[in-house]
C-alpha cells in the first residue's frame, strides 16, 4: 500500500472499523473510502456490485459484521448466518471482479473447536466440533476463510484472513443484552454504582428513562442493582482480551507486510490454514475480569453468577507464534485498557 492507495474500510464506524481508520489516518494514509451501513447495506449483492464499480478500491479491510455477545449469538443464530454470508460473499467476490489488490478479511477465534488443545494454532481449524451458542456465526467465519483461501488458489488474488481474539475499546456495543462481556459488565457495574449513590440523573441520561423507577425495573431485569450485579455464568470460563487499537494497528501491519504468497511453502499439495491469529496469548478468568473491573470502577456491593446463563467455550486463548514471528506485539495491558475504555464510556 502507498500513502495515496483507494483503501475501503467496511464497517468504520464499528469497533474495529473505527480504530483501523484512525490508525490509517495516523500512517498517513490519504484516500480512505467509506460507507455507513445506512449508504451502502453489505448484504444487497446489487448494491455491493454498483459501490465497486463506481469506487473501485485498491484496499480493503472488511470489518463489517453481524457481530454480538454469547446470547446475541445464541439467540439470533439465524441473522448471524444469514447477515455474515451475505456481507462477506459481496464484499470478497466483488474484490475478486475489481482485482482489489489485497482484502484482510476479519474471523474470530471462535472458529476453532470447542475443546481444541490450548493455546490454538491455526491448523486445529476443522479439527473437531464447534461450540454451540456461536456455531452459526463461526461457520460463516470458516466459509470467509475458505472463500479467501480459495478464490487466491483458483484466481491468484491476495486475500488474507485474521482471527482475533475477544476485543474491546471505544465504539464498542454496550447494549446489556447483544453486547460482549467487558463492555457489559463496564457498563452494568457503572450503573450499579451510580444507583447506590443515588446519583439518577446520570442512572437517566445512560439508559435514556424518565422515571428513575422504570430505569430500575429495566435495570433489575438485567441482574443491576444499588447492592449488587449479575455476571452470566460460572465465571469460570477464561478469555484473551486485545484492545481494539492495537487489533487495528495489527490488521495494517499485516496489510503492509504479507502477502498469500508467504503463508504457505512453494510445492504444497494441500494449501489450507493460511489465515493468521491475532492476540496477545494472556488469559483471564471472567470472575477474575469482573473483580477487576469492580475495582477500577470503585463498586463495593456484591456480584452474583448465573448459573443459568451460558458460559459457552471454557477457554479460547490462542497461538500468536506465527504473529509474533512476523515482528507484531501488542502494546495496551487489560487493566489500563479497562481504565481507558471506562473513561471513554463516561465522555462519550
Ligand atoms: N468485537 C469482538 O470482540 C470481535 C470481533 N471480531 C470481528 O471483527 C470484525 C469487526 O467487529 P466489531 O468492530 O466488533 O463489530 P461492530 O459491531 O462494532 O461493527 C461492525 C460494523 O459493521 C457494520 N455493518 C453491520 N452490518 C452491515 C451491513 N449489512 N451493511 C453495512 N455495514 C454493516 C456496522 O454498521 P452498523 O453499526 O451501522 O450496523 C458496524 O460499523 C467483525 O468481522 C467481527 O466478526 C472478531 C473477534 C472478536
Ligand atoms: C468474540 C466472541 O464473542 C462471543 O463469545 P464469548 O467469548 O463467549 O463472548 P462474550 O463476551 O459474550 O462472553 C464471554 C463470557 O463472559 C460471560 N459473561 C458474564 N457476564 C456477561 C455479560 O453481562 N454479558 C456477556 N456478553 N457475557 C457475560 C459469558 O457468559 C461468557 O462466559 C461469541 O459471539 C463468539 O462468536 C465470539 O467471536
Amino acid at each position: 500500500m502507498n500513502k495515496n492507495s483507494k483503501i475501503y474500510i467496511a464497517g468504520h464506524r464499528g469497533l474495529v472499523g473505527s480504530a483501523l481508520l484512525e490508525n490509517l489516518q495516523q500512517k498517513g494514509y490519504t484516500n480512505i473510502v467509506t460507507r455507513t451501513h445506512k449508504e451502502l447495506d453489505l448484504t444487497n449483492q446489487s448494491k455491493v456490485a454498483e459501490f465497486f464499480k463506481s469506487e473501485e478500491p485498491e484496499y480493503v479491510f472488511l470489518a463489517a459484521a453481524k457481530v454480538g455477545g454469547i446470547v446475541a449469538n445464541n439467540v439470533y443464530r439465524g441473522d448471524f448466518i444469514y447477515a455474515n454470508m451475505m456481507i462477506q460473499n459481496n464484499v470478497i467476490h466483488q474484490s475478486y471482479k475489481h482485482n482489489v489488490k489485497k482484502l484482510l478479511f476479519l474471523g474470530s477465534t471462535c472458529i476453532y473447536p470447542k475443546n481444541a488443545p490450548q493455546p490454538m494454532k491455526e491448523d486445529y481449524l476443522l479439527t473437531d466440533t464447534l461450540e454451540y451458542t456461536n456455531e452459526p456465526y463461526a461457520i460463516a467465519k470458516i466459509a470467509g476463510i475458505k472463500m479467501c483461501e480459495s478464490y487466491n488458489l483458483q484466481y491468484g488474488t491476495n486475500f488474507i484472513s485474521v482471527m482475533p481474539t475477544n476485543l474491546y475499546g471505544p465504539n464498542d456495543n454496550f447494549d446489556l443484552e447483544k453486547s460482549h462481556v467487558l463492555p457489559a459488565l463496564i457498563r452494568k457495574i457503572h450503573l450499579a454504582k451510580l444507583l447506590h449513590e443515588n446519583q439518577y440523573d446520570e442512572v437517566l441520561s445512560d439508559t435514556g428513562f424518565s422515571s428513575i423507577e422504570e430505569a430500575k425495573t429495566y435495570l433489575s431485569s438485567f441482574g443491576v442493582s444499588d447492592s449488587g450485579v449479575e455476571i452470566w455464568g460460572s465465571g469460570k470460563p477464561r478469555r484473551e482480551f486485545l484492545w481494539s487499537k492495537d487489533m487495528a494497528d495489527a490488521c495494517v501491519f499485516i496489510m503492509e507486510n504479507r502477502d498469500f504468497k508467504d503463508t504457505f511453502s512453494e510445492g504444497s499439495k494441500e494449501i489450507r490454514n493460511t489465515h493468521i491469529n491475532i492476540g496477545t496469548g494472556e488469559d483471564i478468568s471472567i470472575k477474575e475480569l469482573a473483580e477487576t473491573i469492580k475495582t477500577i470502577i470503585g463498586f463495593e456491593g456484591e456480584l452474583h453468577y448465573n448459573t443459568n446463563k451460558p458460559d459457552g467455550t471454557l477457554r479460547k486463548l490462542t497461538d500468536v507464534s506465527k504473529l509474533k514471528a512476523l515482528g507484531w506485539t501488542y502494546k495496551m495491558n487489560l487493566e489500563n485498557g479497562i481504565k481507558e475504555m471506562y473513561d471513554w464510556y463516561r465522555n462519550k
